[in-house]
């Protein structure tokens, strides 16, 4: 993929909230082309190589993600990833898959690019509270979306939780304090250790806290996308990015050198 070329992008999932978005963005960048609109029932892999796509957006279910991000390297472009659903199964077996294209391919390596959130405020979240872990006893994730979100917790909540948790192994934090017996379903789910509560309510897009607590203090990050253009400006640096990355890479921290 030329960087001084226009950038042909395939849409999968077009139909859909976060799709019809980013078509739209693509559409307004001069730098980029949008060549197809695929959605449930379009053949993803034929769609992308006949439409000559450099890259294919996925803003899907988490059901088919995995199965779309093949076909579209089976159709030789790279994909940027915003569909939740990943787990460390999923992820193997695309890198498992980039290394046997990219075996073949030598220096024009395919790149998958999966992020849990595009906007730059829960990016950013994200970061600080991967950083302030190590500080606090006690550290739990509150998520916050509109009611029609098909999963949860999120997973840009899933992925701050185990950002934390990892930051606190590294300081050889042992678990938050909790002297709950009963009611354990009061209290969230379990990601690595860490408690995380998911919200449901009308009149919400996304939106995540993050707690931190000592004795005597209290840290709270939180971010709000009130918007779904809030995610439009990483989604794009996603799209130019992704060529230049082979291989795997989770989370757009690593594009924004905040990693
Ligand atoms: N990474 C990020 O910044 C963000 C990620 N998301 C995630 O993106 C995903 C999509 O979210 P929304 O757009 O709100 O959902 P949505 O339900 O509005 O759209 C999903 C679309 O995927 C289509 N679809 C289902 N199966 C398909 C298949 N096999 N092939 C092609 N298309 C298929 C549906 O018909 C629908 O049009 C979710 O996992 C959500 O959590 C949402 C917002 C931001
Ligand atoms: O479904 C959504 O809306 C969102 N999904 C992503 C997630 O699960 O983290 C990103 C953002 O929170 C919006």
């Amino acid at each position: 993929m030329s960087t001084s070329s226009v950038v042909r992008v395939a849409v999968i999932g077009a139909a859909g909230r976060m799709g019809a978005q980013t078509c739209a963005a693509v559409e307004e960048a001069e730098d980029l082309e949008l060549v197809a609109r695929l959605d449930a029932g379009d053949d993803v892999g034929a769609g992308v190589r006949d439409s000559g796509a450099h890259v294919a957006v996925d803003f899907t279910v988490p059901a088919v993600t995995e199965h779309n991000v093949h076909a579209v390297l089976d159709a030789g472009a790279h994909a940027v990833v915003g569909t939740t659903g990943w787990d460390d199964g999923s992820r193997g077996r695309v890198v498992e898959h980039l290394e046997r294209v990219n075996a073949e391919r030598g220096d024009e390596g395919l790149g998958v690019l999966i992020a849990p959130n595009f906007g730059l405020s829960a990016v950013l979240a994200m970061t600080f509270a991967a950083k302030a872990a190590r500080y606090f006893e006690s550290a739990e994730v509150v998520e916050l979306h509109h009611p029609n979100k098909v999963d949860a917790p999120s997973g840009t909540a899933r992925h701050t939780a185990a950002a934390i948790a990892a930051a606190r192994a590294d300081a050889g934090l042992g678990p938050s304090p909790d002297a709950t017996q009963d009611g354990w379903e009061a209290r969230g789910a379990d990601v690595d250790g860490v408690r995380v509560h998911a919200v449901r309510l009308r009149g919400l897009v996304a939106h995540e806290e993050i707690l931190f607590g000592n004795a005597g203090e209290q840290l709270t990050i939180r971010q709000d996308s009130f918007d779904r253009a809030s995610f439009m400006p990483g989604v794009l640096l996603a799209v130019r990015e992704v060529g230049s990355r082979p291989g795997l890479t989770v989370g757009l921290e690593n594009v924004l050198d905040l990693s």
